[in-house]
C-alpha cells in the first residue's frame, strides 16, 4: 500500500483540522494509500520532524495550515533533497501561496485537488539557505505577522494583518538599497521590498496579480521613499495591484538578485512566508525544480513551466 503523511498544524487558521482527522483518513485511505499523522507541537516542529524522520519511502506529503507551515514543509523536505508529491490544506489565515494555486480553502476540495492526481512542478523563492513559497519581504511593514498575536488571527483572520500594518505607519526608516540582477541594477531608497512568488500577501491577493507560480520568475515590487502623506494612497493602490505607472514603485521580474542593503548602522527586518527572515545582503533566487504540487486540473495558471521543470519532470516520470 502507497503510503501518505499528513504534517499539520493545530494552531494554524481557525484550527478546524483538528476535528475532520477521522474524514482526512476515510478519504486518503479511499485514494489507496494508508496514512501517517504528525501533529506539529510548535513553530518549527514540522521542519525538524522531515529532517529527521522522513525519507524516500513517503509517497505523498500532505501540509495542513497557512504559509508559515507550508515553508517549514519545503524547508524540511528540501533539506533533504526529498521531492515527493505534496498536497496541500491551505487552513490557515491567509492562505496566500494556496490562493494562488488555485487550491480551495475548503477540505473537502482541497481533498479533490489530490484525488484528482494533477501533479505539475511550481516555483518557490530562495533567499539565502531558506525557501519561501510565497513572498519575502524587506521594511515598513516586514515585522508584522511576526507580532500579530494567534488568538486575534483566530478571531479576526486577515483583518489582524490589516491593523498591525497599519499602526506600522506612525514610525519608520528608510532603507538605502541596491538590487543587482541579471539584467539590471536599481540602486534608491526604498520603504518596503516585496519578493513575490504568489500573487499576494496577509490575504491581498492582487498586490503582484501579475505574478505565476509557473513561470520561472519572482516579481519584485519596490515601494520608494515617499512623504508620509502619500503613504495610504499608495497603499490602497498597492493592495489592488494598480501602481504600474506609479512613479513611486518600481516593479521588476528576476529569476536571480543580490540585495544589499547600505545602512549599516540598522539592522531591518526582513520576513519570509510570515516568519522572521535571513539578514543583509540577501542571495534571492527562483527555484522551479524542486516542488511537485497537486493542482487543480482547470487551474488558470499559465503554462509555461521552464524547460529544466519539464526536463526533470520527464525523468522523474522514467526512473531508470
Ligand atoms: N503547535 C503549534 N503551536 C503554535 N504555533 C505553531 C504550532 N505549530 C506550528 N506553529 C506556528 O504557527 C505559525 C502560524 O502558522 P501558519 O502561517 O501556517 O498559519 P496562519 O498564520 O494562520 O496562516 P497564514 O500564514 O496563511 O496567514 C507558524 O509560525 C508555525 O510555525
Amino acid at each position: 500500500m502507497k503510503k501518505a503523511l499528513l504534517l499539520y498544524n493545530p494552531m494554524a487558521g481557525n484550527r478546524q483540522i483538528v476535528s475532520q482527522l477521522d474524514y482526512i483518513t476515510e478519504r486518503i485511505q479511499g485514494l489507496g494509500y494508508s496514512l501517517q499523522l504528525y501533529r506539529s507541537e510548535a513553530p518549527g516542529a514540522i521542519e525538524k520532524y522531515i529532517k529527521q524522520n522522513v525519507t524516500t519511502d513517503i509517497d505523498l506529503i500532505i501540509i495542513s495550515g497557512g504559509d508559515g507551515t507550508i515553508n517549514e514543509g519545503i524547508n524540511g523536505l528540501f533539506a533533504k533533497e526529498l521531492n515527493i508529491p505534496m498536497g496541500i490544506f491551505p487552513l490557515g489565515t491567509a492562505n496566500d501561496f494556496a490562493t494562488t494555486a488555485n487550491i480551495p480553502n475548503t477540505l473537502k476540495e482541497a481533498l479533490d485537488v489530490i484525488a484528482a492526481n494533477n501533479l505539475r512542478y511550481v516555483d518557490v523563492g530562495k533567499v539565502n539557505d531558506r525557501y519561501f513559497v510565497n513572498v519575502c519581504n524587506m521594511g515598513i511593514f516586514s515585522g508584522v505577522s511576526h507580532v500579530v498575536d494567534l488568538n486575534l488571527k483566530k478571531s479576526f483572520g486577515k483583518l489582524a494583518y490589516y491593523a498591525k500594518g497599519m499602526e506600522e505607519l506612525k514610525n519608520y526608516e528608510t532603507m538605502n538599497i541596491e538590487i543587482v540582477s541579471k539584467d539590471l541594477t536599481l540602486k534608491g531608497r526604498y520603504v518596503f521590498i516585496l519578493i513575490f512568488n504568489g500573487k499576494g500577501a496577509g490575504g491581498f491577493n492582487k498586490i503582484a496579480k501579475q505574478a505565476s507560480i509557473t513561470d520561472g520568475y519572482l516579481d519584485l515590487v519596490a515601494i520608494k521613499d515617499v512623504e508620509p502623506y502619500e503613504i495610504p494612497a499608495l497603499f490602497l493602490k498597492m493592495l489592488q495591484g494598480e501602481y504600474s505607472d506609479d512613479r513611486n514603485v518600481d516593479y521588476i521580474r528576476i529569476s536571480k538578485a543580490i540585495i544589499k542593503c547600505r545602512n549599516l548602522d540598522k539592522k531591518f527586518v526582513t520576513d519570509v512566508d510570515g516568519e522572521p527572515g535571513p539578514s543583509f545582503p540577501l542571495e534571492i533566487e527562483v527555484v522551479s525544480n524542486k516542488l511537485r504540487l497537486f493542482l487543480p486540473k482547470k487551474s488558470n495558471i499559465k503554462k509555461t513551466l521552464k524547460l529544466s521543470a519539464y526536463l526533470s519532470s520527464f525523468i522523474s516520470y522514467f526512473p531508470f
